[in-house]
């Protein structure tokens, strides 16, 4: 569904992706790991058109969009959800989750959001800047989902969440990956990014350093190039 091949992001003179190259099959999740500042946002945002490559192609569904806007991609079928979540703070729930929606028949639509977070249903009127922080996830995924993406790029949908909110972030995406979407999912959670990928990618310094199914993502991997275990 996605194959990016050689990507080469600049912030102005800084070189930051040093042609990374990664895909995302059709109903399947591909997980991108790495320390902080090693360009996991950068890929993402490269993708999303936000911070174009100056060289490498990113296909996606068989089209080319790495010189697409931001908007373009969106509408060839990537959604994201950003880290931070990036909710609109002066906009109701209601608003957040319509403003950038794009129905599709038989697509996600109000009610199917509604219905898969109760709690932003019962929060349809408040602001988003008044929501918790899980709340405000769960309004980033649900908008995210009203663009009704064929791919989902998730930017560490943990982070500065409590260990009962992690959990339930964790079983939405789940349900999504079992609802077959496929996903491009940035985390610094070992445990959340084990238990759903089904391939795993390693970025170190704007590389690439290892990739591997899932299985292949074990202790001695992390040791090496994450220094860390989970
Ligand atoms: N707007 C920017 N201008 C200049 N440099 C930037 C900018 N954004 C990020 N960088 C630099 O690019 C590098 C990669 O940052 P990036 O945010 O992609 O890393 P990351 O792996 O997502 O880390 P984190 O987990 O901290 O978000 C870092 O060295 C960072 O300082």
């Amino acid at each position: 569904m996605l194959d990016i091949q050689n990507l080469h992001t600049y912030y102005g003179e800084s070189h930051i992706l040093h042609g990374v190259s990664l895909s995302v099959k059709k109903g399947s999740v591909s997980v991108l790991l790495g320390r902080n500042g090693m360009g996991k946002t950068t890929t993402l945002h490269s993708i999303m058109g936000m911070v174009p490559p100056k060289e490498g192609t990113i296909i996606m569904n068989g089209n080319e969009i790495q010189k697409k806007s931001s908007y373009q991609v969106s509408r060839a079928g990537i959604g994201l959800v950003p880290q931070g979540r990036r909710i609109f703070g002066n906009l109701t729930v209601k608003e957040n989750l319509l403003t950038t929606a794009r129905p599709v028949k038989d697509g996600w639509n109000l009610d199917k959001i509604y219905d898969m977070f109760p709690r932003l249903k019962e929060r349809e009127t408040s602001m988003g800047g008044n929501l918790s922080g899980g709340e405000q996830q769960m309004l980033s995924i649900g908008r995210a989902l009203l663009t009704n993406p064929d791919l989902l790029l998730l930017d560490e949908p943990s982070e500065g969440l409590s260990p009962l909110m992690v959990r339930e972030v964790m079983k939405i995406i789940k349900r999504l990956k079992e609802d077959g979407l496929s996903m491009l999912l940035v985390e610094q959670n070992l445990a959340m990014a084990s238990s759903l990928a089904d391939y795993v990618y390693i970025l170190n310094k704007g590389t690439v350093v290892f990739e591997g199914e899932s299985e292949q993502f074990d202790n001695d991997v992390k040791n090496k190039f994450l220094a860390l275990s989970s």
